[in-house]
Formats: C-alpha cells, sequence, structure tokens
C-alpha cells in the first residue's frame, strides 16, 4: 500500500486538536492559525457570493466563531456587505475567539434576528467543540438557516454533525460547501454528515508535517479516505496468460436461485480474474450454461464436492453466499472453503448462516489461514455480530467495523453510502466515491466478485476491498440513473481505462 498523502489521511477531532496545540506549542500562535482558517472561509465565501453582495455571518460561542470573525473581517475589507450575528454574550468570548472579535469593528447582531434576504450564509456556529444535542435558540436558529434557500458555507463542520461519527446531534446545517482545516475527519465522510457538508475543501493553516505528526500519534486507527493513491490494481505483462491473472471460485445456489453468483461471477471476470468457475448443484448448471459464455461451470452439490474441488490449487480466490440459502449446509461450506488457506469472500447468506456465531466463523477463518473478506450490508451485519462489541450502543460505523475486523480476524466492508473497510490491524477505510443509484438488487453481488476478481490476481485482502468498493462506486456514479446490476461489470473497462489515464 502507499503512504497515503495527509489530505486523505483522516484525523479524529481530539487528533485534531492535538495537531493545533502542536503548532501552537512549536511557535505558530493560534490567532495566526484562526487568522488562516478564516482566510480560507472568506477565499470560498467569494467563490460562493457575487462580488461586493450580501455575506450574513453566524458566529458561535467558540473558535469556530471566531473563524467566522475572521472570514466576516476579510470579506468586509473586500468590499462584501456583511451582516454578522453571534450566538451568545460578546463579553463571553474567550482566547483567540475573543481577539479575532475584537478586530471586527463592524456590528454584531443577536442570534435570534430573522435571516433576511443574502447571498450567502456562513455557519461560524459550531465546530470541533460541539458536545451535546443542539436545542432552543441554536438549533432554531439552524432550522431558520435551513429554510432559508440559502447557500450556506460551514466552517469545519456543518453545525450539529459530531465530527468523529457523522451524526446529527438533534438537527444540522445542510451545508452547500465546507471548509476544514488540516485534514478531513471521519464525521466528513460518514452518514449522514457526509451529505450535510456538501462540497469538502480542505485548507492547510500553516500547522505543519510535525504537528500532524503529533496528531497522528496516539490514534487507535489509521484512518483514510478511500481513494485511488491507496491501491495499485495489478498489471498486466507481456509474459501474462490467464493462468497467471488467478482463478475466481464463485458458488451459486440451487435451481431459480443463480442470478446473484452470474453476477458476481461477470464482476470478477471484468475486474481482470484470467478465470472463473461458478459452481452450482447438478440441477442448476442448466439454469447457468444459459447465461454463461467465457464463464465455466462446475457440478458442487454439497461441502465434500467443494473440498474435492478446491483440491485444484490454481482455484486461489473463492466467493461463497449469493443465493446459496441459510443453514447448516452453508456452513458447512464455508468451513470447508476456509480450510484451504486460500482468499475467501463471504456475503449474504454465508454470513447470515453464522447469525451470532462469528466466533465460530473467525476460527474456521483463522485456523484454515484463510485471507477472508466479508461484505455485509447493516443487516448481515447486525445477525452476524450480535452480542459482540461491534455492535454497542452510541458507536460510529467507522468503529463498529474496526472491532468487526478484529473479532471475525478478516476484513470487514460494511456497505451502504458510506462503506467502511476495515482491516484486523486497526487500518479503516471510508469510501464516499458511490451514488445511491447503487443500491439495487444485485448490485452487493457485483461488488463480492469484484472483491474475488481482484483477490484472485494477487491483492491483498484490504486493498481488493478498498479497490473493488471504489470501483463499484465509480461505475455507478457514470451510469447514474436507471442503472441496473447487469451494467455493472460491463461498466467495468470504462472505469480501469480512465483510471490508467489518471495514472
Ligand atoms: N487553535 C485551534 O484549535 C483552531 C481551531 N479552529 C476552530 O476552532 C473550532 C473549535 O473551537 P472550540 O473548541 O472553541 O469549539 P466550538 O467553537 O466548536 O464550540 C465550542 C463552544 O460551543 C458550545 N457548545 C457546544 N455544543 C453546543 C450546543 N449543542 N449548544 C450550544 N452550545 C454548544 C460550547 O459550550 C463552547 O462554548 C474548530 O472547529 C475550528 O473551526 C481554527 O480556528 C483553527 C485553529
Ligand atoms: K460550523
Amino acid at each position: 500500500m502507499k503512504s497515503p498523502k495527509a489530505a486523505e489521511r483522516l484525523l479524529s477531532v481530539e487528533a485534531i486538536r492535538r495537531v493545533d496545540a502542536a503548532a501552537i506549542a512549536a511557535g505558530t500562535p493560534g490567532l495566526t492559525l484562526m487568522q488562516a482558517a478564516g482566510a480560507a472561509v472568506a477565499g470560498r465565501a467569494r467563490a460562493l457570493a457575487p462580488e461586493g453582495g450580501r455575506v450574513l455571518v453566524l458566529c458561535g460561542p467558540g473558535n469556530n466563531g471566531g473563524d467566522g470573525f475572521v472570514a466576516a473581517r476579510l470579506l468586509a475589507e473586500a468590499g462584501y456587505r456583511v451582516d454578522l450575528r453571534l450566538l451568545g454574550e460578546r463579553a463571553a468570548l474567550k482566547g483567540d475567539a475573543a481577539l479575532a472579535a475584537e478586530a471586527w469593528t463592524g456590528p454584531v447582531g443577536p442570534a435570534e434576528a430573522e435571516i433576511a434576504a443574502t447571498d450567502l450564509i456562513i455557519d461560524a456556529l459550531f465546530g470541533a467543540g460541539l458536545c451535546r444535542d443542539l436545542e432552543g435558540m441554536a438549533r432554531a436558529l439552524v432550522q431558520a438557516v435551513n429554510c432559508s434557500g440559502v447557500p450556506v458555507l460551514a466552517v469545519d463542520v456543518p453545525s450539529g454533525i459530531d465530527g468523529d461519527s457523522g451524526a446529527v446531534r438533534g438537527l444540522a446545517v445542510e451545508a452547500t460547501e465546507t471548509v476544514t482545516f488540516v485534514t478531513l475527519k471521519p464525521g466528513h465522510l460518514l452518514q449522514p454528515g457526509r451529505t450535510h457538508c456538501g462540497v469538502l475543501h480542505v485548507a492547510d493553516i500553516g500547522t505543519g508535517e510535525a504537528a500532524f505528526a503529533a496528531g497522528v500519534a496516539g490514534e487507535a486507527r489509521a484512518m483514510v479516505r478511500n481513494a485511488p493513491g491507496l491501491w495499485a490494481l495489478p498489471q498486466l505483462t507481456a509474459g501474462s496468460h490467464k493462468y497467471t491473472r488467478g482463478h475466481a471460485l464463485v458458488l451459486s445456489g440451487p435451481a431459480h436461485r443463480t442470478g446473484a453468483a452470474r453476477l458476481a461471477a461477470r464482476g470478477a471476470l471484468r475486474i481482470g480474474a484470467g478465470l472463473v468457475t461458478v459452481a452450482s448443484p447438478a440441477a442448476a448448471l442448466a439454469e447457468n450454461a444459459a447465461h454463461l459464455t467465457a464463464i465455466m461451470l462446475h457440478r458442487c452439490e454439497n461441502a465434500d464436492d467443494l473440498d474435492d474441488l478446491l483440491a485444484d490449487e490454481r482455484l486461489n480466490a473463492l466467493l461463497l453466499g449469493p443465493g446459496l440459502g441459510t443453514g447448516p449446509a452453508t456452513c458447512d461450506l464455508v468451513a470447508v472453503a476456509a480450510s484451504v488457506g486460500r482468499a475467501l469472500v463471504l456475503d449474504a447468506d454465508a454470513l447470515t448462516s453464522f447469525r451470532s456465531e462469528v466466533r465460530t466463523l473467525a476460527r474456521h477463518i483463522r485456523d484454515g489461514e484463510a485471507r477472508a473478506v466479508l461484505t455485509p450490508h447493516e443487516g448481515e451485519f447486525a445477525r452476524l455480530f450480535s452480542g459482540t462489541e461491534a455492535v454497542a450502543e452510541g458507536l460510529s460505523k467507522a468503529e463498529r467495523t474496526a472491532r468487526a475486523a478484529q473479532i471475525a480476524g478478516a476484513v470487514v466492508v460494511l456497505k451502504g453510502a458510506d462503506t467502511v473497510i476495515a482491516a484486523p490491524d486497526g487500518r479503516v477505510a471510508i469510501n464516499d466515491h458511490g451514488t445511491p443509484h447503487l443500491g439495487t438488487a444485485g448490485s452487493g453481488d457485483v461488488l463480492g466478485g469484484l472483491v474475488a476478481g481482484l483477490l484472485a490476481q494477487g491483492l491483498a485482502p484490504f486493498e481488493a476491498a478498498c479497490a473493488a468498493v471504489w470501483l463499484h462506486g465509480d461505475a455507478g456514479l457514470r451510469f447514474g440513473p436507471g442503472l441496473i446490476s447487469e451494467d455493472l461489470p460491463e461498466l467495468i473497462p470504462a472505469v480501469l481505462r480512465d483510471l490508467a489515464g489518471r495514472a
């Protein structure tokens, strides 16, 4: 894995505080950081509001409000008509925020005043210091902002969004754009935070590399934003041939439950596996054969048949789950698949069959030294990890996935609008490269096939999972409305071509 650039590394609210504190300790005054933060906000405001236009700046009682005072001053100096309102008493402002307020020479209006016609609202109410749900005046103000129909530029995070979890604390600003500082926080990418942020911008406020390192030190998880820089796709050489590109095996369900396996198999083939085999009970072979050409077929009735099939060591990546049905027979298939030390993707029924029995599944994975990737959606996740600390109340999605990966001893891909990929060693990637159009029957089956296809080509489980999620998201983004899962494998060549062009 390439080491992620600073902009791709996500830091918790606490870690960003350490960055700021380290920069200040190293000699950069807090007010200088605040000036840089306010200048970045003013810069974006000038891009959003017409020159000389009207800007309403809503300042809160802490340093987020301080950034707002700086932005207000810079915009006024640049000829904008600025209306500044403060939530709380001016006399109660402290530290850098008080200094920033002193430098503002214009009037300070009360927060409760009605929002009049304006070109842009700057939301500088609450940032990293949000510590409880919005109530009373703060809540009413956010409600008024959201009902105003005016574009909103949020400072650091939209007020009301928890920077670590992306959760809404009571009510939150729905921003058009958000300018944050140093690097993104998990709450910028996790839902519903991601949607509330609008377009994201990260501004360097001069904290420097040493302070960044101080922030990184002490983080329990190495969190990153999922992006092509995190993984490298398999490269062909002149000597590559189908046997060097891996052989993925997808287990199919019985007759009339075979479509999911075929979608997965097409995904595995399109992403570049040299060979793909679909194995199914005899009664389903004709159904599969009617729809598949380049993909090979094999009979597999039960765990013994699978064991025989896996004597062929060229089958190096296995996908089990879609359409298989839940119950002991599926558990037996998973036990055999996990016992042969291959790469393994478990999805859908393969996960639900281990409902509340994730420790048993983890033992299979550990004893068989399987390099496993589990791809649950929220429902499958809740069933599989029921009774464990991965489903404890109040955890962020990133934390739940990280804990699940440790429990399972496998990479866990917790799917959704903000898919989180976590490895047992503490690495976590959050994906925001996707579209709601991917929420369609069979979409997850294709994703499982993409993971299996990349594993077959030798990618490590975490990288294969991150790459598959991003490529799947990219395919969905380029198709948009009307997408059905059959389209996804067909879009992969264009996704790969464009990605190669970007490198
Ligand atoms: N030196 C630094 O640490 C820097 C901080 N910066 C800014 O400072 C912000 C963090 O500042 P603070 O730690 O002062 O925190 P905030 O300004 O986010 O908010 C803290 C204040 O809001 C109140 N508050 C919290 N939740 C509330 C709720 N639900 N209802 C009503 N009041 C509530 C708190 O009691 C406190 O007075 C960052 O988000 C960023 O915008 C930037 O200026 C860059 C430098
Ligand atoms: K804010």
